[in-house]
């Protein structure tokens, strides 16, 4: 409920779930309900240190405002002296990234579903006029049926399990985001051209040893198909048609929902039975 003040009292402090440069994520249980809860503790002395606390307020406002069921609640958040908390929807399954990790890459089945629900969720973000939601397998989150829940804003925390760098990838990003360009909402088109391929081929298409290279390699679509695993023709297609430099030319959202790869494979309970 918007109006009422929360503090920590209300809360039963469970797991961490994990941390990162500005605090931790905490299963938590609101007393009174039993709801459960992740808790997100970030540390106002790293705020300040980063100056970082309008984007953190811009965030929190985004967020607070977006309802979609593919998109992580926020339900408030209170602070202490030393700290902010946030009080967050708990999604059991953690991250999508895990799960990638784990099966190394996703059958058709799977991917189309979880592009088709990052697609509604990018729509929904894009009516309320919200942008690079900055996607990435580390900020999708999955619930205990499986739907996707995208959970970045901003502040992405850091699992115990070791990951990849995340802080420095390219990626995932656009042309005209790592040229550093004006962007606008088709970066997140491109984005979801990238994770289409990781889904796929358990790696992003422009992969390289060196930051240098892989920011060579986007800015040349240098896009290649494996020959192992044996993708679909239309898959290799929603994805040629994706990652187009010029972001104008880029397949909307609208045209993904409705490409045949994704009406094809699409698992409309919004999860993939396993
Ligand atoms: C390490 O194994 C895990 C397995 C599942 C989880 C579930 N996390 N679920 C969440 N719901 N709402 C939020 C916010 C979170 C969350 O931040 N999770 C989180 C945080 C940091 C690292 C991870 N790591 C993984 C592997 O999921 C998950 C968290 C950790």
């Amino acid at each position: 409920t918007p109006s009422k003040q929360w503090s920590l009292q209300d809360f039963e402090i469970g797991k961490p779930l994990g941390k990162g440069k500005f605090g931790r994520v905490y299963l938590a249980r609101e007393i009174k309900s039993g709801f459960i809860v992740a808790l997100k503790v970030i540390f106002k002395e790293q705020i300040e240190k980063y100056r970082l606390h309008h984007q953190l307020r811009r965030e929190m406002e985004i967020q607070t405002s977006l309802r979609h069921p593919n998109v992580l609640r926020l339900y408030g958040w209170f602070h202490d002296e030393e700290r902010i908390y946030l009080i967050l929807e708990y999604a059991h399954r953690g991250e999508l990234y895990r799960e990638l990790r784990k099966t190394g890459r996703l059958p058709e089945k799977q991917a189309a579903t979880y592009i088709a629900s990052l697609t509604q969720a990018l729509a929904y973000c894009h009516e309320k006029h919200v942008i690079h939601r900055d996607i990435k397998p580390e900020n999708l989150l999955l619930d205990r049926e499986g739907h996707l829940k995208i959970a970045d804003f901003g502040w992405s925390v850091q699992s115990r399990s070791k990951r990849h760098t995340m802080c420095g990838t390219l990626d995932y990003l656009a042309p005209e985001m790592v040229e550093n360009k004006a962007h606008d909402y088709a970066v997140d088109n491109w984005t979801l051209g990238i994770l289409c391929y990781e889904f796929l081929y358990g790696v992003p298409p422009f992969e390289a040893e060196k930051q240098t290279d892989t920011f060579k390699r986007i800015m040349k679509v240098d896009l290649s198909f494996p020959s192992t695993p044996d993708v679909s023709a239309e898959a290799k297609n929603l994805i040629s048609q994706l990652l187009v430099k010029e972001s104008s030319k880029r397949l909307s959202l609208q045209k993904i929902i409705e490409h045949p790869w994704i009406t094809k494979n699409v698992d409309l309970a919004g999860t993939c039975s396993k």
